[in-house]
């Protein structure tokens, strides 16, 4: 439903330097997938999205929604996408949640009773109900945010790029957007979800990908997102006594010790060098230690300072 090929987009700052915001990213996007983006700040998520939803013009390579280009076939791109953006972007600030809404709505052929009713439920979907006829400017950044998806989802396009959409949003609201994101799901719906909340990636998403530098570091279905850290190994102890963190971090195999009162986790390069660090802490008499599969933040970190050495 969404591919792209090499896709290269640089910008030119003012001082004339080219900033590489993706080079090259290629990437496959399953109809009724829910695909979690994820990559540091400056990644190019942003400008995936972007491209994808035809308001940014990639430099070279190809993108495709649903089989039609984004440069070449941009009308038939934008009846099938649609685009949240986190923050209160893209809103007309004294027009009210309705107006907003039924603006997008008819931009996009809708008309009538047809568009009143979209409109109205909608907003009754995303809790705006009594606030719909007020400006949205005098809304808080969650009530524009649940504002944005209404106006995503008014044209029922069958691709939905989320950029961020849950910024802003109280706890419980950003739940029930996890319950929201399963039900568009099962409606069929294709999704790019950009997310810097780990735990609703793994909780919403099929797949996942960890670009970084505009490029793709992994890509998986999410409940082999683990895959990404190779051959390292965690372990997971109880408490270390004082002095043992930095003995441990002077072996070249650790990769990371995080110590606190309540346990460590010690990160190691392969199998065998956590087999050691269990072997040496039971020497030293820290028990529990085991190994264990990361979670989703260690994989991030770990990928994210593999890209940083990279880098620099
Ligand atoms: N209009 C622009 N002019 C120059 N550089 C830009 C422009 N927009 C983005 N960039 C640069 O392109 C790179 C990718 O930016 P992008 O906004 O796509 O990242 P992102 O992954 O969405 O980041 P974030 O998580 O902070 O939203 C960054 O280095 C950014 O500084």
């Amino acid at each position: 439903m969404i591919r792209t090929d090499a896709l290269e987009r640089t910008y030119r700052s003012r001082d004339g330097s080219a900033v590489l915001a993706l080079h090259p990213l290629d990437l496959t996007i399953g109809a009724g997938t829910v695909h979690g983006l994820l990559g540091r700040n400056g990644a190019g998520k942003t400008t995936l999205c972007r491209i994808l939803s035809t308001v940014l013009l990639p430099t070279s390579g190809t993108a495709t929604v649903a089989g039609f280009d984004v440069v070449r076939e941009t009308r038939r791109v934008r009846q099938r996408v649609s685009i949240v953006f986190g923050g209160d972007r893209g809103l007309y600030g004294r027009l009210s949640a309705r107006q907003n809404v039924s603006y997008w709505g008819s931009l996009h052929g809708l008309r009538g009773a047809r568009l009143r009713d979209r409109t109205a439920s909608l907003l009754v979907r995303f809790g705006l109900e009594g606030r719909e006829d007020e400006p949205v400017e005098r809304f808080s950044r969650g009530m524009k945010q649940r504002v944005h998806l209404a106006r995503g989802l008014v044209a029922d396009p069958p691709v939905l790029l989320l950029d961020e959409p849950t910024n802003g949003m109280d706890p419980v609201a950003a739940l029930e957007f996890r319950d929201f994101v399963r039900d568009l799901r099962a409606e069929g719906k294709t999704i790019l979800l950009t997310t810097h909340d780990l735990a609703e990636a793994e909780a919403v998403c099929d797949e996942l990908t960890f670009i970084d530098a505009g490029r793709v570091l992994h890509s998986s279905p999410v409940e082999r997102f683990a895959d990404a850290v190779g051959d390292a190994c965690f372990v997971e102890s109880g408490p270390l006594p004082p002095g043992l963190a930095a003995h441990l971090e002077a072996d070249p195999r650790i990769v990371r010790v995080t110590a606190g009162r309540a346990g460590a986790t010690i990160v190691t390069s392969d199998r065998a060098a956590a087999e050691d660090v269990i072997t040496r802490l039971g020497r030293e008499g820290v028990t529990p230690a085991g190994i264990r599969p990361p979670q989703i933040h260690e994989v991030y970190l770990q990928l994210s300072q593999k890209a940083a050495t990279r880098a620099g």
